[in-house]
């Protein structure tokens, strides 16, 4: 497929993810446009279609699908909804950008993998933003570059200023940790081997129902070890960071508090400003992402963070939420690299 018309999209979900999505095409990618909105939540997606030309609501992803201005689909839906609008997607051979996580476990996601598969060319790309971020581009290519040797440890943080109040302990892990288990993956070229999940005394602050914050270690194939401490409702900022700590040195991302990383002295006081959310904080990565995704499309391609690359995190989750629950360091069962996704 070689588009020359505007890609047609269908948002599937038009929560806070994709009505931001919505906005980011209908505004800044060229040679795109917005031919459907899907959400269960009818008035969601028809007050969302009324602002935009040529835009139709449905409550049904299938049948956004079938519509024929339909070219492609961004899924924003919660994840336990993806693996059914994925196989649909795929048994109509529609190029998909899935955010994370592709599924939220390990069974539903191979079921996945191998419907691409039996296809025969890849349709899915997963919105792991940060491959897309240019402080992670930047740390990866310094890893890359091997001049600090052999990274053994990366330490990483992961604030949230809050979270959706449908939110639960294995989400820390399934919809949160998720970013670390890929970038990690992709920052260290190895697969994690096994996951440990800490928790310290739970703040007061957080949602009673969450045990917040927690700290989750990766072992990797490569021996290197990967802490993540994660805090859903840390009140004060968004906040990612990462440092690896490598044989010659360390290299750490994140520090600049986000939004432009401004640092003000003033009134005898020095500081600057801290995001308070995703949106903002990965505003570049996301418009990176979906420009990259929309351009391969009407070039006929699919590139970017694979299936596989969906399934090797939700191996890991599905590792994450047993040892969550059990208190047990817990190996990654997953399958061999398929040829597929070399
Ligand atoms: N890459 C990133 O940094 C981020 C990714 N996400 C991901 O985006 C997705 C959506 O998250 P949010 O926007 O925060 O959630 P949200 O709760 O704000 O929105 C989800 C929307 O999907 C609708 N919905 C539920 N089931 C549906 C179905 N079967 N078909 C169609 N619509 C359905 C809901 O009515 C709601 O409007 C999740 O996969 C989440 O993990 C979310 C935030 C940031
Ligand atoms: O993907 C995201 C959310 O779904 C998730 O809940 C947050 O913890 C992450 O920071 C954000 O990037």
């Amino acid at each position: 497929m070689s588009h020359h018309a505007p890609l047609g999209i269908a948002v599937i979900g038009t929560g806070k993810m994709g009505a931001d999505h919505v906005r980011r095409v209908r505004d800044l990618i060229s040679g795109a446009r917005i031919a459907a909105v899907v959400d269960i939540d009818e008035a969601r997606a028809a007050h969302l279609a009324d602002g935009i030309d040529g835009c139709t609501a449905y409550t049904e992803p299938a049948a956004a699908m079938d519509d024929p201005a339909v070219d492609a689909l961004i899924i924003a839906s919660p994840g336990p909804a993806h693996e059914a609008t994925l196989l649909d997607a795929l048994a109509r051979d529609l190029p998909v950008l899935c955010e994370k996580p592709l599924t939220p476990d390990a069974e539903s996601a191979l079921r996945v993998l191998e419907a691409e598969q039996r296809l025969g060319h890849r349709r899915i790309q997963v919105g792991f933003m940060r491959r897309f971020d240019p402080e992670h581009a930047r740390l990866k290519r310094v890893l890359a570059g091997g001049e600090l040797g052999r990274t053994l440890l990366l330490h990483c943080r992961h604030r949230n200023v809050s979270v959706h109040d449908y939110f639960t302990d294995e989400m820390l892990i399934t919809d949160s940790v998720v970013h670390e288990m890929d970038s990690a993956r992709w920052l260290l070229e190895q697969e994690i081997t096994a996951v440990t999940v800490l928790k310290p005394a739970r703040s007061s602050l957080s949602p009673r129902v969450l045990s917040d914050p927690q700290l989750v270690l990766f072992e990797t194939a490569g021996g290197a070890l990967v802490d993540v401490e994660i805090f859903a409702a840390s009140g004060f900022g968004y906040q990612v960071q990462a440092e690896a700590v490598c044989e010659r040195g360390t290299a750490r991302i994140g520090e600049g508090g986000g939004v432009g990383g401004v640092l003000t002295s003033a009134a005898g006081r020095w500081g600057g400003e801290i995001d308070q959310d995703y949106v903002t904080r990965f505003e570049e990565a996301y418009d990176r992402e979906v420009r990259h995704w929309a351009d391969a499309t009407r070039r006929g391609e699919t590139t970017g963070p694979t299936a596989w690359d969906g399934y090797a995190a939700a191996a890991v989750c599905e590792a994450g939420v047993r040892a969550q629950a059990t208190g047990q360091r817990t190996e990654v069962t997953m399958i061999e690299r398929p040829a597929f996704y070399a």
